[in-house]
C-alpha cells in the first residue's frame, strides 16, 4: 500500500505499528432497548412512516407560515408547528429513545430552551471542559440571570456530588468533552443528582456522539440534546438542535419555549435534517474506523491522543460501558502552539475549519476557534492546552488522509522521514498549559 506523493513523502497506512494497539470491543447491538423500534437503528434511521396523503416516499417541504381553517386543526402557524418539522420529531424521537423530540434552528438553540426553564437562584452543575458556545451561554446566565454555575471536573464522582446539593435545579453534561474527550458517568451521575434533588435536570448534550452511539435518556438523564448541524445532517449544509425527553411535562415546558420564542426548525432545513439522518449508520461506521487509524497512527508517532477508542484513554471503559462507539473526533497536542500552527496550516485534505461530524475532515486549533470565547485565563484554569489540535474526520479514502498528515507533520518539522520511517522531533518548548511534548521513537 505504498505510493509515491507529490512532495516524496512515503505512503504511510502500510507502515502504521498497529502492534499493542487492541481494536475496541465490537458494538454492542445497536437496537433502541425501549420497545419503540422494530428493527436494528441502522434501519429505523432509514425507515420512516410515509408522512402524507400520497405516501410519498421523502416527506414534502410544506413551505408554508400559515395553514388555513380556524380554530381546531392540527397546524395553524409554523412557528408553531408544522408538518415536515413533526415528522422529523417523530421520526428523532424514535431514533433517541425518547418519548418526545423537539427541533430548533441550532444546538446553542436547544440549550437555550432547556435552560430556560431554570429560574433567578437556581443552581447549574456542569462541567469544567464545554463547548465555548455552551460556556459562553452559561457565563450569561450566570451574570445576568441570577443563575448559580458550578463548573466541576465531572470526570470525578465525588467533585460533581460536593457540588450537588438540593438547589441543584439542572446538571449539564458533555461526553465526551469537546475538546479534552473527558469522558462522564452519564448513570453515576443522574442517579447522584436526584437523590441530591429529585426534581434536577440531567442534561446531557450528545453531540460528540449521536444518538446511533448513546443513548443519555437510557442512562438515567432527564434530557438528551445535541447540535444537529454535527452527525446527524453530516454535510455542513444545515443548522439544527434537537431536544429528546421521556417526561411529557418537561416536553411541553420546552414546546412552550419554542413557540413563545419563535425558534422552531424550518421547513426546509427539517427535511435536510431528515435527509441526513437516513444515512448516519454509514457515515459514522466510516468515519470512526478513519478515526481510530489515525489516533492509532498519530500515537504510534509520539503523540498523546485523547481518543476514547484507544485502550490508552484512561476512561476507556467507562466509555465503553455508555457508548457503542468512539466518534470521530480526536485532540492531541504537541508540545508547541507555533508547531501546532505549522500543522494546521500544512493540511490540504483536512480543512481548517470548526465544527464536526461532516463528511469532510477538519483540523483546528480550538483554543483560536471553537473555544476562543472562553477567555485564556479561564482556559488556563481548566487546563485547556493552547497548542491543543483537534480532528475532525470524515469518509475521505483512509490512505489519502494519512498521506495529508504524514506530509503536514514533516513540513510542519513535527516528524523527520528516514529509511526507518518517521522519527518524531523534540518540541520547541514553551508554554502551552500542559506538560506534554512529543517524543522521540524508538
Ligand atoms: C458539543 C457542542 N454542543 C453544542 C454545540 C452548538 O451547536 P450549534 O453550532 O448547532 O449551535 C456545539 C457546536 O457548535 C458543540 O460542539
Ligand atoms: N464562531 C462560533 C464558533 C462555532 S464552534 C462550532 C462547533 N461547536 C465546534 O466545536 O467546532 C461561535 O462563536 O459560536
Amino acid at each position: 500500500m505504498t505510493t509515491p506523493t507529490p512532495d516524496g513523502i512515503a505512503k504511510t497506512v502500510s507502515q502504521l505499528d498497529l502492534d499493542g494497539h487492541d481494536l475496541p470491543p465490537s458494538p454492542a447491538p445497536s437496537t433502541p432497548s425501549n420497545g419503540r423500534s422494530k428493527y436494528a437503528l441502522a434501519t429505523e434511521l432509514v425507515y420512516t412512516e410515509s408522512g402524507d396523503q400520497y405516501n410519498s416516499s421523502s416527506m414534502p417541504i410544506y413551505q408554508s407560515a400559515t395553514f388555513k381553517g380556524g380554530p381546531g386543526q392540527e397546524y395553524d402557524y409554523s412557528r408553531s408547528g408544522n408538518p415536515t418539522r413533526t415528522h422529523l420529531e417523530r421520526h428523532l424521537a424514535k431514533i433517541m429513545n425518547a418519548n418526545r423530540a423537539l427541533v430548533v434552528s441550532s444546538g446553542m438553540g436547544a440549550c437555550d430552551v432547556i435552560t430556560r426553564i431554570l429560574k433567578p437562584g437556581d443552581e447549574v452543575v456542569t462541567g469544567d471542559d464545554l463547548y465555548g458556545g455552551t460556556n459562553r451561554l452559561l457565563t450569561y446566565m450566570k451574570d445576568n440571570g441570577g443563575i448559580i454555575v458550578k463548573h466541576v471536573d465531572t470526570t470525578k464522582l465525588d467533585r460533581v456530588k460536593a457540588a450537588l446539593s438540593d438547589k441543584t435545579a439542572m446538571v449539564l453534561l458533555e461526553t465526551p468533552t469537546n475538546p479534552l474527550i473527558k469522558i462522564v458517568d452519564i448513570a453515576g451521575i443522574a442517579t447522584a443528582a436526584h437523590e441530591a434533588n429529585p426534581n434536577a435536570v440531567v442534561s446531557v448534550d450528545n453531540t460528540m456522539m449521536s444518538p446511533y452511539l448513546q443513548n443519555p435518556l437510557d442512562l438515567g438523564a432527564d434530557v438528551t440534546y445535541e447540535s444537529g448541524t454535527k452527525y446527524l445532517s453530516g454535510h455542513h449544509d444545515v443548522m439544527a438542535g434537537v431536544i429528546g425527553v421521556n417526561s411529557a411535562a418537561l416536553g411541553d415546558k420546552f414546546y412552550f419555549m419554542i413557540n413563545s420564542t419563535g425558534c422552531g426548525l424550518a421547513p426546509f432545513d427539517s427535511w435536510l435534517l431528515l435527509r441526513g439522518i437516513k444515512t448516519l449508520a454509514v457515515r459514522m461506521e466510516k468515519q470512526q474506523a478513519n478515526a481510530m487509524a489515525i489516533a492509532q497512527f498519530l500515537e504510534t508517532h509520539g503523540f498523546k491522543v485523547r481518543y476514547p477508542g484507544l485502550k490508552s484513554h484512561s476512561q476507556y471503559a467507562l466509555h465503553w460501558s455508555q457508548a457503542r462507539g468512539a466518534g470521530a473526533v480526536l485532540s492531541f497536542e504537541t508540545g508547541s502552539i507555533a508547531l501546532s500552527e505549522r500543522i494546521v496550516e500544512s493540511t490540504k485534505l483536512f480543512g481548517i475549519s470548526v465544527s464536526f461530524g461532516c463528511v469532510n475532515s477538519l483540523i483546528s486549533m480550538p483554543c483560536r476557534m471553537s473555544h476562543a470565547s472562553i477567555d485564556p485565563a479561564t482556559r488556563k484554569e481548566r487546563a485547556l492546552p493552547e497548542d491543543i489540535i483537534r480532528l475532525c474526520v470524515g469518509i475521505e479514502d483512509l490512505t489519502d488522509l494519512i498521506d495529508d498528515l504524514s506530509q503536514a507533520l514533516v513540513r510542519a518539522g513535527a516528524v523527520t522521514l528516514t529509511s526507518e520511517g518517521f522519527v518524531a522531533k523534540e518540541t520547541e518548548s514553551e508554554e502551552t498549559g500542559t506538560t506534554t511534548q512529543v517524543v522521540d521513537e524508538p
